[in-house]
């Protein structure tokens, strides 16, 4: 234990993607700072997640088109995927990013980046177990929870006597694996199935329930569906394993046993992605007097103040949509309060959010099945993107344009874009809802020839047929 306890205006334990920008900020608003974090700079999207999926999925499609060349004219001749190069790059683009916000740490006055794991020890005082191995007590008045999450391991027979990957270790294999399980079929196993089919795997996706991506509405989980068996991908819906094994003289394959009536599926890799659990346990919560909820996310109201006085939570640690942008939003309301009493809350914020499979999902607002639970009155408008011309020129024609529009004030309510840049796409959906158009803005408003948002006119041409 180092004798001396070090004391700050602030602590924030996790430099997740809230934490990171939170520290700075305070720190140039001249507050004394301390980061502490127990693994590495930039958290789980830098490091785990969306960096390195979205490097490894732009690889994955290189692979793809090129065995779509000849669909264009191209003679493209044998090609191969050298795995070893694709996380190579992978690594590359991880590091830079890591060691920028690193850097930047490092260089901000007033900013302590205190390397270990904190756990609470009172209200206001932290106890950090130091990488090197030494223990250090820090206090501050005021203290923000940015943990996030850790992959979820299902309770499943047998589970524990295979090798089972999860998000991370997924994306730094030795070898392409010869057929690839994937349990779940959410957003981490959708985008690693089409990934490592497109690598040239085989890959079986298994979903417990009806559809794939549970949340969206079904003509959209149906299309997708449709796009990765298309792909080569085996899906099989409504199945969950009873029971995990090896087969017997083969330490590298897995095999799950379903009930009765279901075949076994057996494969050479075992990935699960079946969510995400937070980094709660280990915080010592019930000393500071902050509540979790009933699955151990923190319990916040909507200015993110815990169930303790001066100690906040930010990020996927809070539950709710768990996305990087969400929270970073956390950040500036945190920001604002903190050093301007703003008295800012989450309230009604946008989510928007994109599934990056090829062709991306990009989500913003109301589905139709929530709109229909909430009572709304709503019109519908789809277009398949078949009929937009830059897709069909580009050879990108799989998916659909869908958004509500709400009958009485006529503004858009909601929109799923599943098609090549359906994330920017839907960003140009976002951007009018946030200005509060009307539809017939986009209906009627000029766009460049041919781009994908000039489509815009026509999806929403279709109300009034
Ligand atoms: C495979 C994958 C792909 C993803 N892709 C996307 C995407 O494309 N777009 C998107 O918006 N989101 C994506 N996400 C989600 C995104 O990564 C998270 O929503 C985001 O990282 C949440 O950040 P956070 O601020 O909550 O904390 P995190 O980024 O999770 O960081 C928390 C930090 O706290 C540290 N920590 C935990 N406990 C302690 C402790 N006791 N002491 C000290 N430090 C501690 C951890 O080591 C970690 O560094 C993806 C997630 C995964 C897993
Ligand atoms: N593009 C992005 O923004 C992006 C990408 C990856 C991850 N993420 C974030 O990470 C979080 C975690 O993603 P995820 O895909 O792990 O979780 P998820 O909750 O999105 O999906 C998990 C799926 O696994 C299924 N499942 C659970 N247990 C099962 C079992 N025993 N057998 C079969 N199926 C089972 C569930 O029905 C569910 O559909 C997401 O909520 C998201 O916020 C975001």
């Amino acid at each position: 234990m180092k004798d001396r306890k070090r004391e700050f205006d602030a602590i924030v334990i996790g430099s997740g993607q809230g934490g990171t920008p939170l520290v700075l900020s305070l720190a140039d608003e001249g507050w004394r700072v301390a980061l502490v974090e127990r693994k590495a700079v930039g958290g789980t999207c830098v490091n785990e997640g969306c960096t390195p999926t979205k490097t490894m999925i732009a690889s994955a499609r290189v692979a793809h088109l090129v065995q779509r060349s000849e669909e264009y004219g191209v003679v493209a001749g044998e090609s191969s995927v050298d795995i070893q190069k694709v996380i190579q790059r992978k690594r590359q683009v991880v590091e830079s990013f890591r060691e920028g916000s690193r850097k930047r740490i490092i260089d901000s006055p007033n900013l302590s980046l205190i390397e270990g794991s904190a756990s609470f020890v009172g209200d206001r005082e932290l106890e950090v177990r130091l990488k090197e191995g030494e223990t250090e007590l820090i206090e501050a008045r005021t203290i923000v929870i940015n943990t996030g999450t850790s992959p979820a391991t299902p309770k499943i027979p047998g589970l524990e006597r295979v090798e089972a990957h999860d998000s991370t270790s997924i994306m730094e294999l030795d070898e392409l694996p010869e057929h690839l399980i994937v349990l779940g079929g959410g957003y981490v196993g959708l985008e690693f199935g089409q990934m490592f089919r497109r690598f040239g795997s085989r890959v079986t996706i298994i979903q417990r329930d009806k559809q794939l991506l549970s949340l969206e509405d079904e003509d959209i989980a149906t299309l997708v569906l449709e796009i990765l068996r298309g792909e080569g991908i085996d899906v099989l819906l409504e199945s969950e394993p009873i029971e995990i094994d090896s087969c017997e003289g083969n330490r590298n394959s897995v095999r799950l046993r379903f009930s009765d009536k279901e075949k076994p599926v057996v494969g050479s890799h075992l990935l699960l992605a079946t969510g995400r659990v937070p980094n709660t346990p280990d915080l010592n919560l019930e000393r500071a007097g902050v509540k979790v909820d009933g699955r151990g996310f923190i319990e916040v109201n909507s200015k993110l103040e815990t169930t303790t006085k001066n100690v906040y939570a930010i990020g996927d640690v809070k539950g709710g949509p768990a996305f990087t942008h969400i929270s970073y939003d956390d950040f500036r309301v945190m920001k604002e309060n903190l050093v301007n009493g703003r008295g800012l809350t989450i309230q009604e914020r946008f989510v928007p959010y994109v599934v990056f499979i090829d062709p991306q999902l990009g989500r913003i607002g109301l589905t139709e099945k929530q709109a229909v639970s909430q009572g709304r009155q709503f019109r519908v408008a789809t277009l398949p993107f078949d009929r937009v011309a830059r897709a069909i020129e580009t050879n990108e024609t799989r998916g659909m344009m869908k958004a509500l529009v709400d009958s009485k004030t006529d503004r858009i309510i909601g929109a799923a874009i599943l098609g090549v840049e359906g994330g920017e796409i839907m960003s140009a959906i976002q951007i009018a809802m946030m200005g509060n158009l009307p539809y017939t803005s986009l209906r009627d408003g000029i766009f460049a020839h041919p781009t994908f948002a000039e489509s815009l006119n026509n999806v929403f041409m279709g109300l009034d047929t």
